[in-house]
Parts: C-alpha cells; sequence; structure tokens
C-alpha cells in the first residue's frame, strides 16, 4: 500500500457542497491507496461512521471503526509540508520561553525522510499472514485531550521517544483491514523505545498465549490500560496502524523490513510467537535485527535463523555485502549471531569524526544527521569555555567524545550499565583519555558531589581535584529530578539538551534570576511530529546584571 499526504486546512472541504453537516477541522488529503479504494481522509473533530455515510465517496468509509479513530492520527510524511511544520515549532518554542529573554533560535532542519536510524515494530499476526503494526499511545491519549478540551491543537505527549516513542512518527498507515485496536487489545502495545532507549517488550498479534507468558513490566502496564477511565473521560484505545514500509526510517532499515518479514513469512520457526522485531542501523550500512519471541528458541530455530541472516546479505543492497548482527530473544534467553551492537560514524562540522558503539538496549539518538548537528552545535557552544566539564545523562558518550577536546578533564556519569560499558569502549576507540566515567544516576552523583555517600563506583575519584565550572545534561523527557535541578545553580556555564521544552523550561525557571541564555538551537530530531529537541547554553549573570 502507498500513501501520498498532504496537509491542508479547513476550507476547501468545508467549502465542498457534498462536506456539508461534517464538521472538518482539518484536511489531510491522504490519497490511501487500499484493497484498491482511493480514499481521501477528511479529518472531522468526531468521526462518527453514522457522519461520514452522508460523506462523498472519496471519504473513507472504512469498515472498522478503529480506522476511523486512528487514521485522523498519523502522522505524514510530506516534504513540502516539512519546513512550515518546522517553522510551527520554531514559534511554539518562542511562545513557550516568551517570560526568558532569548537570543535568536538557530534551527536545525532534519532530512525529510529517511532519517530514522532505529525502530521498533510489533509483529501482527493473522491466521497464516503477519505483519508490522505500530501503536501510538501518544495519538490516542492526544485524541482524547483534544476531543475533550475542543481544541484542535495536540498536547505534549508523553513519549518521545518512545519516540520515540515519542519520536513516534507514524506514516504510511494502513489500519482499516486490522481488527479493533481497543476492545481486543493485545495484553500490551508495542510503542518504540522509551527515552532510555530501552524498547518495551511488548506482546502483539493475536493474544494467544495469556498472561502467564508476560513479564512482570508487560502486566503492569496491561493493567494499567485496563484502569478505567477518570471519570469524565472517555477511554479511546491505542491506536493501531499496519505499517509495511516505514519511509522516515533509513534506506537500510526500509529493506530490512522487507526482507525480515519476508523470510520470516516463510518460515514457521521464526514466525511463530513473533512479537517484535527491532531494527538498529547506521549511517554507514551497519545493521542489528532483533527478533523477539513469547515461546523458547530452539535448534530449529537458530538453523532458519542462520538462513535469515544470509538471505538478509543477499536482498538488502544497502548492507553492502556485511552481515548484519542478528538477536533471538525470548524470556530469560538471548542467541546471538554476530554483535550485539552497531557502530556509527557521526561527523561533526570541523571535518572530525567520532565512532560510536551503540549497544542493544542502550540509549542512541534516533536521527543521526541530526545527532551530527547536536554535536557540531555543542562544540561550538563550549569552545573557549575554560576548566573541566561535569557530564550528567552520558549514554554511550555521544557528547563526551567530541567535547572532551574542549576542556582540560572531563567527569561523565550515566545509570544505564550497558551504555556506561559502551562509553567506556568508544572513549578508547576514540583515543580520548581525559575523561572519568561514573556508573551513576544523577541523583547518586549529586550524593557524591555533596559528599554525603562514597561510591565505590566512582573508583576513587576525588572530585575536589576538578574545576568542574560546566555541566551538561541530556536527561530524559521527565526532565531533571528535584535534587540534580538544584545542581544548574551550581556551575558557571550550562548545556541543557532536552527532548522536551516543557521540562526544559520548567527546570530553567530554578536559574532564571542567576542565569542568562546566550544561545539557543532546536534540533528537528523528529520531523513530523510535535516533539522537538533543544540546545540551550546558560551563563552566569555577570555581578550587577538583572
Ligand atoms: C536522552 S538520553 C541522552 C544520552 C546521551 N547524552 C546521548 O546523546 O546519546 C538520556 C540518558 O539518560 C540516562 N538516564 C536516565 N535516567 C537517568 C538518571 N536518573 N541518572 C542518570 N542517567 C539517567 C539514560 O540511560 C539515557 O542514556
Amino acid at each position: 500500500m502507498s500513501a501520498k499526504a498532504t496537509t491542508a486546512h479547513t476550507g476547501r472541504a468545508a467549502d465542498s457542497p457534498k462536506m456539508q453537516g461534517i464538521r472538518v477541522v482539518a484536511v489531510s488529503d491522504t490519497h490511501v491507496s487500499l484493497n484498491g479504494l482511493r480514499l481521501v481522509c477528511f479529518l472531522t473533530r468526531n468521526p462518527q461512521p453514522s457522519t461520514l455515510k452522508s460523506a462523498p465517496s472519496t471519504v473513507v468509509r472504512a469498515e472498522h471503526e478503529s480506522a476511523l479513530r486512528s487514521m485522523p492520527h498519523l502522522a505524514v510524511v510530506d516534504a513540502e509540508a516539512y519546513q512550515a511544520q518546522l517553522e510551527a515549532k520554531e514559534e511554539r518554542v518562542r511562545k513557550l520561553f516568551s517570560d526568558f529573554e532569548l537570543p535568536q533560535i538557530s534551527s536545525f532542519a532534519s532530512p525529510t525522510q529517511h532519517y530514522r536510524m532505529r525502530a521498533e515494530f510489533s509483529v501482527w499476526h493473522q491466521g497464516e499472514d503477519c505483519y508490522y503494526v505500530m501503536f501510538d499511545k501518544a495519538a490516542a491519549a492526544a485524541a482524547t485531550a483534544r476531543a475533550e478540551a475542543e481544541e484542535p491543537l495536540a498536547p505534549e505527549s508523553d513519549d518521545p521517544a518512545g519516540l520515540a516513542h515519542a519520536h513516534q512518527p507514524h506514516v504510511n498507515g494502513k489500519a482499516p483491514e486490522l481488527p479493533a485496536a481497543g476492545g481486543a487489545s493485545p495484553p500490551a502495545a508495542a510503542t518504540e523505545a522509551d527515552q532510555n532507549g530501552a524498547g518495551s517488550a511488548e506482546q502483539g498479534g493475536k493474544p494467544s498465549s495469556g498472561s502467564q507468558e508476560l513479564t512482570k513490566s508487560q502486566r503492569r502496564k496491561a493493567k494499567k490500560r485496563k484502569a478505567p477511565a477518570p471519570e469524565g473521560t472517555s477511554k479511546r484505545p491505542l491506536q493501531r496502524v499496519r505499517v509495511d514500509d516505514f519511509p522516515v526510517g533509513s534506506v537500510l532499515m526500509n529493506e530490512l523490513m522487507t526482507a525480515v518479514m519476508a523470510f520470516v513469512k516463510q518460515h514457521t520457526t521464526l514466525r511463530s510467537k513473533l512479537f517484535q522485531v527491532n531494527l538498529h542501523t547506521t549511517l554507514n550500512g551497519q545493521a542489528l535485527v532483533s527478533l523477539l519471541y513469547h515461546r523458547k528458541l530452539d535448534d530449529a530455530w537458530k538453523e532458519d535463523a542462520v538462513k535469515l541472516r544470509q538471505n538478509l546479505v543477499n536482498s538488502c543492497p544497502s548492507l553492502k555485502g556485511l552481515e548484519p548482527g542478528l538477536m533471538g530473544r525470548s524470556r530469560g534467553e538471548k542467541i546471538l549471531m554476530g554483535e550485539d551492537f552497531v557502530t556509527e560514524k557521526l561527523t561533526v562540522e570541523d571535518g572530525r569524526s567520532f565512532t560510536y558503539r551503540q549497544p542493544e538496549g542502550g540509549f542512541a539518538q534516533p536521527n543521526a544527521v541530526m545527532c551530527q548537528h547536536m554535536l557540531s552545535w555543542a562544540l561550538d557552544a563550549t569552545s573557549g569555555l575554560e576548566d573541566d566539564l561535569l557530564e550528567l545523562y552520558c549514554g554511550n558518550g555521544n557528547f563526551t567524545i567530541p567535547l572532551a577536546s574542549n576542556f582540560r578533564k572531563v567527569v561523565a556519569t550515566e545509570l544505564a550499565k550497558v551504555s556506561v560499558a559502551a562509553a567506556v569502549a568508544n572513549l578508547e576507540a576514540n583515543a580520548v583519555s581525559n575523561v572519568h566515567m561514573g556508573r551513576l544516576s544523577s541523583e547518586e552523583f549529586v550524593q557524591a558531589w555533596r559528599g554525603e555517600r562514597v561510591f565505590a563506583r566512582l573508583q576513587g575519584l576525588d572530585l575536589s581535584e576538578f574545576k568542574l565550572r560546566t555541566l551538561l545534561v541530556d536527561p530524559p523527557r521527565a526532565g531533571l529530578d528535584a535534587v540534580t535541578v538544584q545542581l544548574l545553580a551550581e556551575f558557571d556555564n550550562i548545556v541543557y539538551v532536552s527532548c522536551n521544552p516543557t521540562t526544559l523550561h520548567e527546570n530553567l525557571q530554578r536559574i532564571r534570576d542567576t542565569h542568562e541564555i546566550k544561545r539557543f538551537a532546536l534540533f528537528d530530531q523528529f520531523p513530523y511530529t510535535e516533539h522537538i529537541e533543544c540546545g540551550v547554553l546558560l551563563q552566569r549573570r555577570k555581578a550587577g546584571a538583572a
């Protein structure tokens, strides 16, 4: 199925005599070729099937109510609308930060397609057939809020990554033939990775396996979803969208999607109880394919997995003959062929390149081209700053490695074990020797900083020996916790990288009187979604300045 979409506004449709009686709030001229039908989606605020019966033949008449509900929320890949969407994001940021004195916003545009390096897809089974689906909790929540507030603009959703999944662009969806997403929902919904990059392993497809096969966290999530909606609110089902291709995903990701699904369909051992496929690719053609199951993996699985790996080399030209890593996962079991990481190469504006091991289960910036802009911007913003850098939430050393050259010494900490291990390997691979890594949460770091607790994980590091005058933070969407946010005021220079302008704005209230914003950047990591990534450089105000 193919979809071509543009976003227009209400006028044209509302003017049409055929559309009288339908309250159109936005039009997504989504021409969807579906089972031979050509459809145009007119998005109504309340798209009840009964309303749509009176609509012209080009209006969606989907058989399933769920499809009607989900269609208005498909983010559409439309290069022509991209610039306007980016400008709207800039305007949103300016409005949000209107209580600050903001310098000119440096805005970095993303490639308009094939910009996403990693994604997770649930697998839906229908008889002998299976296909990829994505769920969009954020869209469901936004739809509820919008309907209730009678307010056409979507509020900030809880997730990018999740993108990711927040960061979750939904494109070219093919929903109508899917069974209802709400009532007979599977035990859990897969959205993209959460902010720390660990994708939720959730059951897709026909819920045949029963709750005893779910992990604790999956059961908790399923239970949470079943909780009754608060009084006075309508409970919307999750949006589920069939995805056969993924234009925002890298070219290699798209090749892998097609090849993996074609092969899996023909091999029962690989297909049976497969509930999720994670694909992680790099700019230089590396890939890691993870297949997640609700059953034990046996020798027959291994045999077919070896064949799948070879098949991918032959059918994905962008691999350039390189074997991808292939991982099979089921509860308490991991079978690996090749490496459980990819090695990305990122180049910054001054021409230097850095290599990054990006492990399965650890956070990696999803939009690699945008990540290069972020690194270049941070390098420039911190050039000329003296002494030492403290970096919290350092992940695999994404910022640490290039920025180390701007400082005498660096202390970098991160919570996730897998990311710390990758960061240590990355420092070595890039011959960076002035960084001290510690596996500490930000809250723990504050305890160490204040001398309240000694951590063996800091390996005897004496923080008083450093002149830590610059702080770099890149927290998850929730922003800084109540303890860490207090740290901001203690630093002369702060670089705050954020995927959530709302929590960024909240956190910066703390230092609005003591620090001023010197630079502000908008990195469009997540085109066609409402999500915004920002970079801010703040410096302590000179004595006497307001
Ligand atoms: C948005 S990612 C940024 C990672 C890295 N700066 C990068 O650019 O790839 C946030 C990181 O914070 C880590 N994290 C989450 N909660 C944390 C906490 N309480 N303390 C320290 N790190 C945390 C996650 O594991 C993740 O690596």
